[in-house]
Order: C-alpha cells, then sequence, then structure tokens
C-alpha cells in the first residue's frame, strides 16, 4: 500500500503554541475511515498486550493500562524501574510509522535552536497502551527520559474512545490545557513540550470503551 492510500486529506491539522516553545500538532481523520476501524479492531486482537508493573516505594504495582512494545533491536526503553525489550514492528504498525513520518516531515514547524533535535532518522519505536475502560488511565509524566534526547518530536496516533489528554506547565500549574482525543486522531508533541510541560490521561467518570494509543518515539542507543 502506497502512503498515499493511508491518508485521509480532508481535514487539515491545527496547530497549538504552548508556553515556552512547546508545539502540538493535531490531525484528525488521520487515515481513511475503514482503514481506522481496520487498524483498531487487528492491534486490538493481535498485539501483544500485556499486565506490566511499576515498582514503587518498593512495591509492585500494576499499572492501570495494558502495554505492548515495539521497536528495532536497540531500542530499549527504561521508565520507572521497568525495562521494555522491543519486539518488531508488526507490518501495519510500520506501515503506519512510515505515514507518520511522511507527515511530520510535511507538517511540523522547525525545531527551535540551538537545542534542536529534528527527527532526521524517523520513529524507531512505538510504545502502546491500551485503555479497557475508564479505570484505565496514565498519571502526570513527560516523555523526556534521557534516551529521547533534548526535545523530542513524539507522535501519539488514538484509536477507539475518545478520552481526555491534559497538559499542564510544569512551573506555571494554573496553565493547563485538554484536547478531546478521539478516533483516528494524531497528535504531535514538538519543541520544548516534554520539558516544559507533562501530561496524562486521567480516569474517567463515565463508562468508556476500549482506547488504543500508539505513542511513536525515537530512541537513542
Ligand atoms: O494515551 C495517550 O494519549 C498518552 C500516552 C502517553 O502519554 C505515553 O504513552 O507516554
Ligand atoms: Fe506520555
Amino acid at each position: 500500500m502506497s502512503t498515499g492510500d493511508l491518508f485521509d486529506q480532508n481535514d487539515l491539522p491545527e496547530m497549538i503554541q504552548l508556553q515556552d516553545g512547546g508545539c502540538l500538532t493535531v490531525q484528525s481523520n488521520f487515515l481513511s475511515a475503514e482503514h481506522a476501524e481496520n487498524l483498531r479492531q487487528a492491534l486490538h486482537q493481535e498485539l501483544a498486550w500485556r499486565q506490566d508493573y511499576i515498582s514503587m516505594y518498593g512495591l509492585e504495582v500494576k499499572i492501570p493500562r495494558l502495554q505492548a512494545w515495539y521497536g528495532e533491536h536497540d531500542a530499549q526503553y527504561t521508565y520507572s524501574g521497568l525495562t521494555l525489550q522491543p519486539e518488531p514492528f508488526p507490518e501495519h504498525l510500520a506501515e503506519l510509522k512510515k505515514a507518520i513520518e511522511y507527515f511530520c516531515q510535511q507538517q511540523l514547524p522547525p525545531p527551535p535552536k540551538p537545542r534542536s533535535s529534528a527527527l532526521t532518522e524517523g520513529f524507531n519505536s512505538v510504545l502502546c497502551n491500551l485503555y479497557r475502560d475508564e479505570h484505565d488511565s496514565v498519571s502526570w509524566h513527560s516523555d523526556d527520559e534521557a534516551e529521547l534526547g533534548i526535545n523530542p518530536v513524539i507522535a501519539s496516533f488514538s484509536l477507539g474512545e475518545t478520552r481526555l489528554f491534559q497538559l499542564q506547565h510544569k512551573r506555571d500549574k494554573k496553565q493547563k490545557l485538554g484536547l478531546q482525543l478521539g478516533h483516528n486522531t494524531l497528535l504531535i508533541m514538538s519543541g520544548t513540550t516534554q520539558h516544559h510541560w507533562r501530561h496524562q490521561i486521567p480516569k474517567s467518570r463515565v463508562a468508556c470503551a476500549p482506547r488504543i494509543n500508539l505513542t511513536f518515539r525515537f530512541i537513542r542507543a
């Protein structure tokens, strides 16, 4: 399939400039409706979803969602004491990765100088999250692990249930932003977003169907 077949080019991306040089680019209807629905079903059924644990205060705690991790062999990822060993990219994720890289080349603003971090080599890993229902969540964090480098470009693609994605400035905590990330929405976080802002998917008070989120990253060896 060519990259062109994947796109639904009807909607224009929205750009949101954040305080202190963060940047969000949001593209709704990123894939054609049929492709997005097929992908949602395939990923839900076929990915190697697993329950991971993190250590908190010396205790092993279940993280409130299922995860899967794919990447090139040297793209190891560690957070909260948990090291994820990548499985090779399945075909459909490799195809999606290419489409997202193409979108980034076309649509992202130039990286901030002097601490620039452009997406020259593309992404080499993807962290997949499955939020089974309204009880699943990811708490406040930044994607700022050392292996991601300074000012990384993080591409987040959502399928399934719409969930609220919140951002908060780290220093100026009154600066908050909420985006409803719906099915087939691509969100790119770039510039200084990870340096100055944190983000979360809170638990919901209303019932939620499953949601899949894929965050494509470039991990330095
Ligand atoms: O599910 C989302 O939209 C965000 C996931 C996330 O922040 C992460 O995997 O680092
Ligand atoms: Fe994140």
